[in-house]
């Protein structure tokens, strides 16, 4: 969709954004502004329950689909970068880089382990048991959606097929720069937070050593990367004729080392001017700003100048996100997707779908008028006084780090009509965000500072959403300009590789723009803090449910 209108014939960068259900990209203009946008679904497969994949092919064939929509109608002259950001998935490709199967079936098309796939619990379990100094860097404790542990996976069950023909192991936003420029130099990004490279010492022998992938130290770590540049950095000879054609976009441009999707997210929020808008973190420094990236997960980034450890928060990571700035990354496996299983498998689904279809409305936006109807003349987060939810269906990323944590709902009762959906809807969304406030409490408490949410991803876009983190954290939200701000981002590391800007901090302050503020409803406070107690109080139950059942 072209605007119209605008006098602006200058330089554009295009930024692909590979999130786990879709991939998106846009045309960006150097203000930021989004000129195009497409997007197309990307297959998933779940051979067997806690296993997720993926096919680099297919996501590739997807990221030319919807570059060459964005690029369409355009003066081709006018494109100068492009920059991608993914999920931090786990691509294997053989030594000739063909794609090699990460499962039992042998099935090709399926080379990706999925972020969110589970199969690696034993070794990570081994991993965390060393309790290796590198582990100090991901929150004290290593996440089964990590890269070591299905590294080791890998090794441990697919020795002949997939092991050791395995020439590269790639994150997919590694994946996807090596695909359009041919060189397999990894980002920091990606190395740092899922593969425990330091950005100050490098790779450690001894982790891998220890952990039993010496392999990769014997041929200095080659496979996995020993090439590392920053986010932003300019790769190659830019892009290859092979992969301009494909894309649609002019040979030679420059491509940027990527960003994982919720850094991508990060950088498109958080450097952005707020002055007017009355909010305390104007005139304070970035680092009171926590950029939150909700989409199938969601993802709490918060940046400091010197290292802070916080507890089952993954870091601090050095210049992972922002060049020169400490990060935490907070984070939760299922939100946006813990939603779609709580409505989708309710009894009511296929009314609400029905009515909602008739109205021309997402079922979101269906649910969240229907709350407005039953509400009557109480605020609508009062209608779950006795329905409360603990949201770990796939265990809990931050701040218990704790994947054996399941979900609980309490408070049910025989109803199947569409307000017992409504209201289920709703608890959940409050549980996401009693979430959110649990993570930055652990992260105040180690030495943050914050008291402004940057919001953005699909779940930004649901304004029951937003306003309950708002109310439920005591904290204001900013929504940007661009409702697709992941893709800002994505197109500011574009800008960065063309030369076009000096720095990433240059590009994050002219290119993000604040759209939208929502301010909390302090009068809701003492009713949130109650059932804030209450969701605490159900984790500490469910662990007591598993101590009784494990007694002797
Ligand atoms: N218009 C909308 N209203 C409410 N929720 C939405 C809307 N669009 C997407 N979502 C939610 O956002 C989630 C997906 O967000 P998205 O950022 O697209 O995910 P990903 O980057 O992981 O592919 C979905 O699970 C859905 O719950
Ligand atoms: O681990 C992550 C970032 O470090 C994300 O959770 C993962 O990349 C998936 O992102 P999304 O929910 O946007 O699909």
């Amino acid at each position: 969709i072209m605007s119209d209108g605008e006098q602006e014939p200058g330089s554009c960068y295009v930024g692909v954004d590979v999130g786990t259900g879709s991939v998106r990209a846009a045309l960006v203009d150097q203000r930021g502004m989004m000129l195009a946008f497409a997007e197309h679904p990307i297959t998933k497969w779940e051979p067997q329950f806690n296993y997720h994949e993926q096919s680099s092919e297919d996501i590739w064939a997807a990221c030319c689909v919807v570059t060459k929509k964005v690029v369409q109608g355009i003066d081709l002259s006018r494109i100068r970068g492009l920059g991608f950001d993914a999920t931090c998935s786990l691509v294997v490709l053989d030594k000739q880089f063909r794609p090699l199967p990460v499962n039992y079936e042998g099935d090709f098309h399926r080379n990706i382990i999925m972020w969110l796939d589970h199969r690696a619990i034993s070794q990570v379990q081994r991993i965390n048991e060393t309790k290796h100094s590198v582990l100090q860097y991901v929150g004290g404790m290593m996440s089964v959606e990590m890269q070591a542990p299905k590294l080791l996976w890998l090794k441990e069950n697919l020795r002949e097929t997939c092991w050791e023909k395995a020439g590269h192991f790639f994150d997919l936003p590694d994946f996807l720069s090596w695909k359009a420029t041919g060189v397999t130099a990894r980002s920091l990004c990606s190395l740092v937070c899922k593969w425990t490279y330091s950005a100050e010492k490098g790779w450690d022998d001894s982790f891998w050593k220890m952990i039993g992938l010496e392999d990769f130290v014997a041929d200095n770590y080659s496979k996995i990367g020993n090439q590392v540049l920053p986010p932003g950095a300019s790769l190659g000879s830019g892009l290859t004729p092979e992969a301009a054609k494909e894309l649609g976009l002019p040979v030679g441009i420059a491509v940027a080392a990527s960003l994982i999707d919720a850094h991508a997210g990060g950088l498109g929020v958080i450097g952005a001017d707020v002055t007017g808008h009355g909010l305390i973190c104007e005139g304070q420094p970035m680092t009171s700003r926590l950029a939150v990236i909700c989409g199938t997960s969601s993802c709490h980034m918060g940046i400091s100048r010197g290292p802070i450890f916080v507890p089952g928060v993954w870091g601090p990571y050095f210049s992972a996100m922002i060049p020169g700035f400490w990060l935490n990354e907070g984070g939760q496996s299922v939100t946006g997707k813990l939603i779609d299983h709580v409505v989708q498998g309710h009894v009511a689904f296929p009314e609400l779908q029905a009515k909602a279809a008739a109205r021309c409305q997402s079922v979101y936006a269906y649910l969240n008028s229907h709350l407005d109807l039953i509400k009557k003349d109480q605020p609508v987060g009062f209608l779950t006084v006795d329905l409360h939810v603990w949201p770990d269906f796939h265990g809990n990323r931050s701040p218990l780090a704790d994947l054996t944590l399941k979900g609980m709902v309490t408070g049910l009762t025989l109803s199947q009509d569409l307000d017992d959906l409504a209201i289920l809807y709703l608890a959940t969304v409050q549980a996401l965000a009693f979430g959110t406030r649990f993570i930055i409490e652990a992260m105040e408490a180690a030495g943050h500072s914050i008291n402004t949410l940057f919001l953005c991803g699909g779940l930004s876009k649901n304004p029951l959403f937003v306003q309950m983190h708002v109310d439920i954290t005591g904290m204001p939200a900013v929504l940007s300009q661009e409702v697709e701000s992941v893709l800002v981002g994505a197109a500011i590391l574009g800008a960065c590789a063309s030369g076009d800007f000096p720095s990433v901090q240059e590009a994050m302050t002219r290119m993000s723009k604040v759209g939208k503020v929502v301010f909390p409803r302090h009068e809701d406070k003492k009713y949130y803090d109650k059932k804030y107690q209450v969701f605490r109080k159900l984790v500490e139950h469910q662990k007591e449910y598993s101590a009784i059942m494990n007694e002797d």
